[in-house]
């Protein structure tokens, strides 16, 4: 039956009486290894048992936690062809189009998987039937058009125009999402279309990665449109035509940055790819699950335009491409499970019929007639009952809310007063305090006259903090209008050219900065504010003199916990900014740190026995390290690369991973604490950059808004590498899938620590205590994005210009480091395993009796097999034994974590809005 009239002249009728609802057609097509793959013994894992079933086979699937037998619709192995693969997995669909319905056919998988090799055979295959088709069918007039676009770093192209400027995507209430400007040319013949499949291959962006040397660097969509009417009622205005288009979706492929070894540019677009493809998966996945709350089509190019192939009026197939290779294990099972989503999603394809504006009036008095009659006959009112039923639903829906508004609004209200309360009593006592205070340092200002004026300033925001007037008021006593006047352009954040700005601006712990103004010496007056008069992030400005300049620092702090400890310290050092929350929760936070660092130093202290000759060359002295915990040096050194804590122990450098990790890390040894000095350090700007963004890349994911600013690409795409992958949303994982889950994240550990270079013994400690356990799964998790996090630090400095890189530790100090942890492992086996017990180990591990260097040679083959899950149980337990960790179930599993107790103090602190509390979910 005939549906609603929907795009003006076009009207989309059902097809047949299933009105056209239909799951997407999914199949996979396996490639064969390639020269690379056979040339370096890559084995092949995966089989096609028949048609339609393709299963794992490996030694590890018992214990791999992954299904080991997929279904599709069609399976197709390395033997078979394009020409089968178009005939039996895409032909009906995409023939669909030449009787009005759209249809849409997607090449999906990995990078080098085959996808361009394809659908390159697939659309080729399908304008010859189309051409065949025109060519059966003499009765009808067909108009054939054609047009291709590319979303490369999610800018859109028109691979038919030489003009590079992206095209824009218009919202069109009646045709949707459409790309203006496009150029869309009319098809002569098979030639011109071969023709024009050359220009677009010319103008895609390929590049050559490690995987695939014609990688294709961008989505390609080739769009064909047909319309057809009947010959005999062309031009006698009463004709109807059928219009539709086939899209051929030959998409990037998802990649590993460490597998490809992207770099820069590549690396970008490996990035913008893996974002769209992630958004692509969240897409399936949620309509996978049929549909409820919001798709977020809009989060992405790709899936904007390509929305209504994915679940609306369109038939869909879904060609998933896949390397056999074991070393594309991970990545095959991302594709199959994006194709078993795929399978449960269900799309409303219609003929799309356009009617002459005749036909279309008939059409339409025609379905009038038959709505007023179903109105007015009550016989026939089923569907009017329904309809008032529904009305009375949505009636005491609205009444609900409303009642619900009314409760917020007046909790709101209440929460806002005894905010204000509490404020006006904090400032009173306060400002009572600081009128104090100043008045003694006014005091001594007029008597000497000898001190500069200095003003600090916090240059945040936060909610105003009327209070602060209080203070002014007692200042103008004492202050002419000139002042006046400054202090005025001071608080609107405005400074006149005639203040002599130090450009010293000092910047402090993660938002404080102290602008210091200097006057002329017959001021005699000063002017203490603060900008806009905000406070949330205020921590603190103090009172100091310094001994050198002879200027005396006023300041006030505005931190509503800590006024108690406002107090004037003249002869306070210059830089010494000095936190004042001393009463804050952090003391006993503090206390409970001791005793867990204590545990853990019970447990460590062997392997510090053995380290501390290595690392003793390197300790700092605690007046060292208290200098550089406020110098700007320390701050820019930790922009380092960071190692993991383990591997500091035993090192150097000031190598320093994420730091709020390790400032919130409960567990960390004395020890550590001492040599590194970068521990100690305030989080530096990068990294608590690095770890707002990661943290608001999080929010947004849980807030169902994953759209992310184009700015934010490496943070955004890194996402995938940070083991997030589209299919697998981590909030919504549930206990059934967490054994699977733990195994996926322990491989993806495994492989990080490799790259990053991690100490052999964090690693260990690490793997032999998470054994899968759901409670592991917070650690898992800050585990995985601790070191995607120092992936992608080092990645991003291997960037930079080489003096920006000399700030930073490099790939080869840390593979340095690791290989004098090997040496230290090495001269352990001889103090910790007997004879018999080392020469079992080297039968174990195929070193030769009579070979030099056997300890050695152990020692350098430890954790080097990542794929090989064995040979890591084996590694580390012989590292365990190696350092005297005989029970590691009895370190603690707060070791490895983040603190994340609720920490209002942090979140002011640092300027955190709501990343932290996300992380905390
Ligand atoms: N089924 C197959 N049989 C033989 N060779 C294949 C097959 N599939 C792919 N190849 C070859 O593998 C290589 C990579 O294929 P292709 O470029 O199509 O991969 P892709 O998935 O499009 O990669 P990318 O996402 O990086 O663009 C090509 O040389 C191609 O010829």
């Amino acid at each position: 039956m005939e549906d609603a009239v929907s795009d003006g002249g076009v009207i989309g009728v059902d097809v047949g009486g299933g009105g056209g609802k239909e799951r997407i057609l999914v199949s996979v097509r396996l490639r064969p290894l390639n020269e690379k793959e056979i040339a370096r013994n890559d084995l092949c894992d995966w089989e096609c048992i028949n048609d339609t079933s393709i299963i794992f086979r490996n030694s590890l699937r018992e214990r791999s936690g992954f299904p080991i037998a997929y279904t599709f619709d069609r399976v197709f192995g390395g033997e078979c062809n394009s020409k089968q693969v178009y005939e039996e997995a895409a032909r009906e669909v995409a023939l669909s189009v030449v009787s009005g319905i759209n249809s849409t056919i997607f090449a999906y998988g990995q990078t080098s998987s085959g996808k361009t090799y394809t659908m390159t055979g697939i659309t080729e295959y399908t304008v010859v039937d189309i051409f065949d088709y025109m060519q059966a069918h003499e009765e009808r007039a067909f108009v054939l058009k054609f047009s291709a676009i590319e979303i490369y770093n999610e800018a859109v192209k028109d691979l038919l125009s030489n003009d590079n400027t992206p095209l824009r995507l218009l919202d069109d209430p009646e045709r949707g999402t459409i790309v203006e400007k496009l150029t869309e040319v009319t098809l002569r013949d098979w030639s011109h279309l071969k023709e024009l499949l050359l220009v677009c291959a010319a103008q895609r962006k390929i590049g050559e990665t490690l995987l695939n040397e014609m990688s294709s660097r961008s989505h390609q969509i080739i769009k064909l449109t047909i319309e057809s009417s009947a010959r005999e009622f062309l031009g006698k205005g009463k004709s109807s035509s059928l219009v539709a288009s086939v899209n051929f979706v030959d998409l990037a492929g998802s990649e590993r940055a460490s597998q490809a070894l992207s770099a820069g540019s590549r690396l970008k677009e490996g990035c913008h790819i893996n974002r769209s493809l992630l958004t692509l998966g969240t897409v399936i996945r949620k309509l996978s699950k049929g549909r409820h709350g919001h798709v977020p089509y809009r989060d992405s190019k790709l899936t904007r335009i390509l929305q209504p192939s994915l679940g609306g009026n369109a038939r869909t197939a879904i060609i998933c491409t896949m390397c056999p290779a074991r070393s594309h294990l991970e990545q095959s099972r991302n594709t199959l499970l994006f194709a078993s989503c795929a399978k449960e999603v269900v799309t409303n394809a219609r003929v799309n019929v356009v009617m002459s504006d005749k036909a279309l009036v008939k059409h339409l008095q025609k379905e009038l007639a038959r709505l007023e009659s179903e109105l007015g006959n009550p016989g026939s009112a089923s569907g009017t009952s329904h309809l008032e039923a529904l009305l009375r639903g949505k009636d005491a829906q609205i009444k609900k809310m409303e009642k619900e508004i009314k409760e917020l609004i007046r909790q709101r209200d209440l929460a806002q007063s005894q905010l204000k309360n509490f404020l006006r009593i904090a400032v009173d006592d306060r400002a009572s305090r600081q009128w104090d205070e100043s008045s003694q340092v006014s005091t001594s200002r007029v008597t000497t006259s000898e001190y500069d004026d200095v003003v600090s300033v916090s240059a945040t925001s936060g909610f105003p903090y009327r209070g602060l007037n209080f203070g002014f008021t007692k200042f103008d006593k004492s202050m002419g209008t000139e002042d006046w006047n400054e202090l005025h352009s001071l608080r609107s954040g405005k400074l006149s050219e005639n203040d002599a700005f130090s450009p010293s601006h000092s910047i402090s712990s993660s938002n404080f900065i102290r602008l210091i103004p200097r006057r002329s010496e017959n001021n005699t007056h000063e002017a203490v504010d603060t900008v806009e008069d905000h406070c949330k992030d205020v921590q603190c400005i103090e009172i100091a003199e310094s001994s050198t300049s002879g200027r005396k620092e006023l300041g006030i702090s505005l931190n509503e916990r800590t006024e108690s400890q406002l107090s004037t310290t003249p002869n306070q050092e210059h830089n010494a900014t000095r936190p004042l929350s001393v009463d804050s929760p952090a003391i006993t936070l503090e206390q409970q740190l001791q005793n867990v660092r204590k545990r853990i130093d019970d447990l460590v202290r062997p392997y510090h026995d053995e380290m501390s000759s290595v690392s003793s060359t390197v300790e700092l002295s605690k007046s060292q390290s208290s200098a550089l915990t406020k110098s700007r040096s320390c701050r820019t050194s930790m922009n380092s690369v960071s190692s993991p804590w383990f591997q500091d122990a035993g090192h150097t450098d000031n190598n320093t991973p994420p730091n709020s990790f390790l400032r919130n890390f409960p567990g960390r040894p004395d020890q550590l604490q001492r040599r590194h000095v970068a521990l100690n350090c305030d989080i530096d700007s990068e990294t608590l950059l690095g770890l707002k963004e990661m943290a608001q890349v999080q929010y947004d994911k849980q807030c169902g808004n994953s759209q992310i600013d184009n700015g934010d690409v490496e943070v955004g795409g890194m996402r995938k590498d940070a083991g997030v992958h589209p299919m697998l949303d981590l909030p919504e994982s549930s206990p059934s899938r967490w054994p699977a889950e733990f195994e996926k994240k322990q491989q993806e550990i495994i492989e990080l620590w490799h790259e990053c270079n991690v100490s052999l013994v964090h690693r260990a400690c690490f793997f032999l205590l998470f054994r899968g356990d759901p409670a592991d799964s917070f650690y898992m998790e800050v585990e995985l994005r601790r070191l995607s996090f120092l992936k992608n630090t080092s990645q991003k400095n291997l960037d930079k210009t080489p003096s920006q890189d000399s700030l930073h530790i490099s790939q080869t100090s840390s593979s340095r480091k690791l290989q004098r942890e090997r040496e230290m492992l090495c001269k352990q086996m001889h103090k910790r395993l007997s004879t018999e017990e080392r020469r079992e180990l080297y039968t174990k591990w195929g070193i030769a009796l009579d070979s030099k260097q056997r300890k050695l040679q152990v020692a350098r083959r430890l954790w080097t097999e990542t794929n090989d899950i064995e040979h890591v149980r084996e590694s580390a337990s012989l590292v365990a034994k190696l350092i005297g960790l005989l029970k590691p179930e009895q370190a603690l599993r707060e070791m490895f974590g983040l603190s994340f107790t609720p920490q209002l103090t942090n979140r002011r602190l640092f300027g955190w809005k709501h990343g932290l509390t996300s992380l905390k979910q």
